[in-house]
């Protein structure tokens, strides 16, 4: 994505959950679109960026979806993405310096969590001039968000979007997180977080691995590889297809993503539980105001259907899409033409009716 140009806000001093603060903090986002038009507050997933809406020499992540003439159109929404507190596509986190030492923070950098990151967007839209959305959408980690933004400033917006995102993070999904936690934090390589390159972090890339089988199903895989052999062997053990399709996932990551970010950005995951200081989920669930339109994809195995259709049966104004795909969690990110038009006619009307599908 090195070609765009960065935008940033500076927000000044955050105040954490924790209690600690981030001085001098600052979002990197980008803003598409035409500026008098409606907001969509986009909240990317994990390894995602502001990049959500491609260009004519890049794509974005959500270009599928968004872009001149898509299911939302950017001729007729202005589309506003910030890059997470705590990630490392220009927004504060553990590659940026820190003003007590002048030295990038690393593991210094305080936990965060993911009423951090949305009180860090909110900062951030005032600083732009925005007090207002029409919705705000987003997956996975991006689902956190838009499930926290509508009970933390639940007048800001009029819709919320909701991608393979539950209430509260699984111990299933928190288990795979472990995994990847633990590789990282075990790799000497890693040295305490102070590696020159996280492409010099063989954690990371395993790390990656364990998560993109928990972003995927056994039905993907099969239909996709069917237990072919590979012809760029790695070693007498490792000769299959999928084998080699993991190890270029998880390379791939590591020249792209920082491993530090990565592990402040699992912890911040598994710390998502709308109930928490609300009085348990279904509690919080009953007092969003904005309406819910939820999606939930087949095979998800760490943000599963069935609790993302029970969550929305609690929100007052609410609609649950069931989407059928051999992708599982992965779903929202691809077969826009199985599901846009449902996000497209949602922005066009709004109503007080559950709908169940
Ligand atoms: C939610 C977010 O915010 S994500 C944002 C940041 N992430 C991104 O921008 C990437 C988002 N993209 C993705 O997650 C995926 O590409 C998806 C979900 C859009 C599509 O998934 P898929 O169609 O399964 O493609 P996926 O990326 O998994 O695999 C294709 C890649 O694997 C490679 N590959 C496929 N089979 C093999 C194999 N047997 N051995 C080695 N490599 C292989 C392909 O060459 C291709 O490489 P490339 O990415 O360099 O072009
Ligand atoms: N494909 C997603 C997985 C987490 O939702 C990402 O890389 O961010």
């Amino acid at each position: 994505m090195g070609g765009r140009r960065m935008e940033k806000v500076e927000i000044g001093t955050l105040l954490l959950e924790n209690g600690e603060t981030i001085p001098h903090a600052e979002l990197a986002y980008e803003r598409r679109g035409p500026m008098d038009a409606p907001i969509i507050l986009v909240c990317h997933a994990l390894t995602g960026s502001q990049y959500t809406v491609g260009t004519s020499e890049e794509p974005g992540w959500w270009d599928g979806l968004i872009g001149p003439g898509k299911y939302i159109d950017t001729n007729q929404y202005q589309v506003i993405t910030f890059n997470v507190l705590g990630s490392c596509y220009g927004s504060t986190g553990p590659q940026s310096i820190n003003p007590e030492t002048s030295r990038p923070y690393r593991m210094d950098f305080p936990f965060i969590t993911i009423r951090d990151m949305v009180h860090a967007q909110k900062r951030a839209l005032l600083a732009l001039g925005v007090n207002r959305v029409k919705a705000v959408i987003g997956g996975s980690l991006g689902g956190m968000q838009v499930l926290e933004w509508g009970l933390l400033y639940p007048n800001d917006m009029d819709q919320l979007l909701l991608f393979a995102s539950t209430p509260y993070y699984s111990d299933y999904g928190i288990a795979f997180n472990e995994i990847g936690i633990t590789a990282i934090e075990n790799d000497p390589g890693w040295k305490n977080g102070y590696y020159q390159s996280s492409e010099d972090v063989k954690g990371l890339e395993i790390a990656r691995m364990v998560g993109m089988v928990s972003y995927r199903s056994a039905p993907l895989f099969e239909s996709r590889f069917n237990r072919k052999i590979a012809e760029d062997n790695h070693n007498k053990f490792s000769s299959y297809e999928v084998s080699s399709y993991m190890r270029y996932q998880g390379k791939k990551l590591t020249e792209r993503f920082d491993a530090n970010s990565y592990l402040y950005l699992l912890r911040a995951m598994n710390s998502h539980d709308i109930g928490k200081g609300r009085g348990g989920w279904k509690k919080a669930a009953s007092q969003y105001k904005a309406k819910l339109i939820a999606f939930g994809f087949q095979h998800d195995l760490i943000f599963r259907p069935e609790d993302i259709e029970a969550f929305a049966r609690e929100v007052p104004d609410s609609e649950y899409h069931f989407v059928p795909t051999k992708f599982g969690h992965d779903g929202f990110l691809v077969e826009f033409e199985n599901w846009g038009h449902i996000v497209r006619e949602a922005l066009q009307e709004e109503s007080k009716i559950q709908v169940w599908g």
